[in-house]
């Protein structure tokens, strides 16, 4: 898992590379404005430069990128938004080595003069709500028609949870020095933030941060076991599909087929009996359990003790695709899952059925529990909007995470997998084609399926998030995103995972 740092770690980082490495600071800003020139110069190969700086080392970055690019023949225009006076003394320093023409007072007429903007205004060092005269600049950047590469971090973005609360510079590509912040991989951030590129400054290993983030990649899929020739239907991995009603049946199918494609060796849907049929027909693969309902194809609360005993020997399960808002199956959630004692999955309607219940049952389950909200859904389980949910991604997957003790996979672009510490890890996405209906099914049944196979729980919901993803992308790939379906997901799975 590739680190992420939140701003505060970073700062301490430089600092321990500074006081107990002997590390000089002028030597980070100089690989930091090296790393950022190079990056300009391969985008931008011709044409006007401008560098708009702030006061702190960020501005700093930028002055040291002037420098360099003028040196290599560039016609670079400095735009300081402060005084340069008042910049801070590490970017007085390279303020004096710059060549050529001084700072300009920032000119927002002349941004459309240049081909590239350089964002080199607020860094980590950035708090709050970008105030004046930086939030006007930012306007003005994000105004302007050339495109803008951020250093470090877009103005504007909160480097730490990718929370923007005022106005930030949507930028082709951001410069990440050292390791990546958080921010430029969370929604809405991640938006901002375009292609992040990686430069080493100089900071040594075996540093004192200890980051909690990290990227999900393909090492997810390293530890994830496979099948070999001692391999039974029932060592490969059995899960267990609670869910389905009247009009509702392709959701359950979905997740039971996914959990096949992703290595499971044997998968039962325990369904209203009513619909049996129609999961016959589908799933050939698969066993069907019917159970009792309330006459109109709903779970019924009376069905628990037999939906106990058929889930059996399961390994997992998946519990909520396709099961309705009908109150009596809700209340069949509520009974069991604290009696569940197989690794879980909770999607959809099972998450429904636990709002305004959340704290009371979750924490009482004695095995591993994965909740898969999109947003909507994790509004209502932490009693708020998906518009606060959406403003604070990070901040909500982290406290469902801790009141539940569960593992929330927060879906979307930029899917979050929070752990009850606080640990969390955060997909690349850059799957369009997933976003159409079923695929959420799509990923219950995938994670599913490893936790069947015995992966422990963090690992089982990064490796089902990268799979989910690859195979999105693996589907898209002949025709592109549009008019993928969540079948054509299903059947890219075992691609997405031999990769
Ligand atoms: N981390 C490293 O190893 C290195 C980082 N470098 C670069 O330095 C910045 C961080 O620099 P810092 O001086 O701490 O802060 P900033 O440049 O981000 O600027 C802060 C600057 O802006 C003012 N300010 C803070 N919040 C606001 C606000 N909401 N609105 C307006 N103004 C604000 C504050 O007063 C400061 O003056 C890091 O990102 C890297 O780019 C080094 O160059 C190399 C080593
Ligand atoms: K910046």
């Amino acid at each position: 898992m590739e680190p992420l740092l939140e701003a505060g770690e970073m700062r301490e980082l430089d600092r321990w590379a500074i006081n107990e490495k002997q590390v000089g600071v002028d030597e980070l800003m100089e690989r930091a404005g090296e790393g950022l020139a190079g990056v300009v110069a391969r985008r931008a190969p011709a044409g006007r430069i401008a560098i708009v700086c702030g006061k702190g080392n960020n501005g700093g970055d930028g002055i040291v990128a002037a420098r360099l690019l003028r040196q290599a023949g560039r016609e670079v225009e400095v735009h300081a938004v402060w005084p340069p006076e008042w910049m801070g003394e590490d970017a007085q320093r390279q303020l004096k080595k710059l060549p050529g023409p001084q700072p300009i007072p920032f000119e927002a007429g002349r941004l459309n003069k240049a081909h590239v903007i350089v964002d080199a205004l607020l860094g980590t060092g950035s708090s709050g709500v970008p105030r004046e005269p930086a939030a006007g600049v930012i306007k003005e950047m994000e105004a302007a028609r050339a495109p803008v590469i951020a250093a470090d971090i877009p103005s504007g973005v909160d480097a730490t949870t990718g929370e923007v609360a005022g106005p930030a510079v949507h930028c082709v590509a951001t410069v990440a020095f050292h390791r990546p912040k958080l921010g430029v991989w969370i929604r809405p951030g991640k938006a901002y933030a375009g292609d992040v590129e990686v430069v080493e400054i100089g900071i040594p290993r075996g540093g004192p941060a200890r980051p909690d983030a990290g990227l999900i990649g393909a090492g997810v899929l390293r530890d994830m076991p496979r099948r070999a020739s001692e391999s039974t239907k029932f060592s490969s991995g059995n899960v267990f599909i609670v869910g389905g009603s009247r009009g509702l049946t392709g959701a359950p199918s979905m997740s039971a087929l996914a959990a096949m494609r992703a290595g499971a060796g044997y998968v039962t849907v325990g369904a209203p009996a009513s619909l049996e049929l129609s999961f016959t027909v589908r799933l050939l693969e698969a066993m069907m359990v019917g159970l009792p309902e309330d006459g109109s194809g709903h779970l019924d609360p009376s069905s628990e003790e037999q939906l106990l005993k058929a889930i059996g020997r399961a390994d997992a399960v998946v519990l909520g695709p396709g099961l309705s808002k009908d109150p009596g199956a809700q209340s069949l959630v509520r009974a069991i899952v604290p009696r569940i004692d197989v690794p879980l999955v909770i999607d959809a309607d099972g998450l429904n059925a636990l709002v305004g219940h959340v704290e009371a049952i979750l924490p009482q389950r004695r095995w591993p529990t994965v909740l898969t909200p999109h947003s909507g859904e994790l509004a209502r389980l932490l009693d708020t909007t998906s518009e606060e949910v959406e403003r604070s991604r990070l901040r909500h997957a982290r406290e469902a995470a801790a009141i539940t003790k569960a593992f929330v996979v927060h879906k979307g672009d930029d899917t979050l997998v929070a752990a009850p510490d606080g640990r969390v890890a955060i997909s690349r996405g850059r799957a369009p084609g997933l976003a159409t209906a079923g695929t959420g099914d799509v990923l219950a049944g995938v994670i599913g399926a490893m936790l069947a196979k015995g992966m422990p729980v963090a690992q089982a919901a990064c490796a089902g998030v990268y799979a989910h993803v690859r195979a999105g992308q693996i589907a898209a790939a002949p025709h592109g995103p549009d008019g993928v379906i969540a079948s054509d997901v299903i059947s890219a799975l075992p691609a997405a995972l031999s990769a």
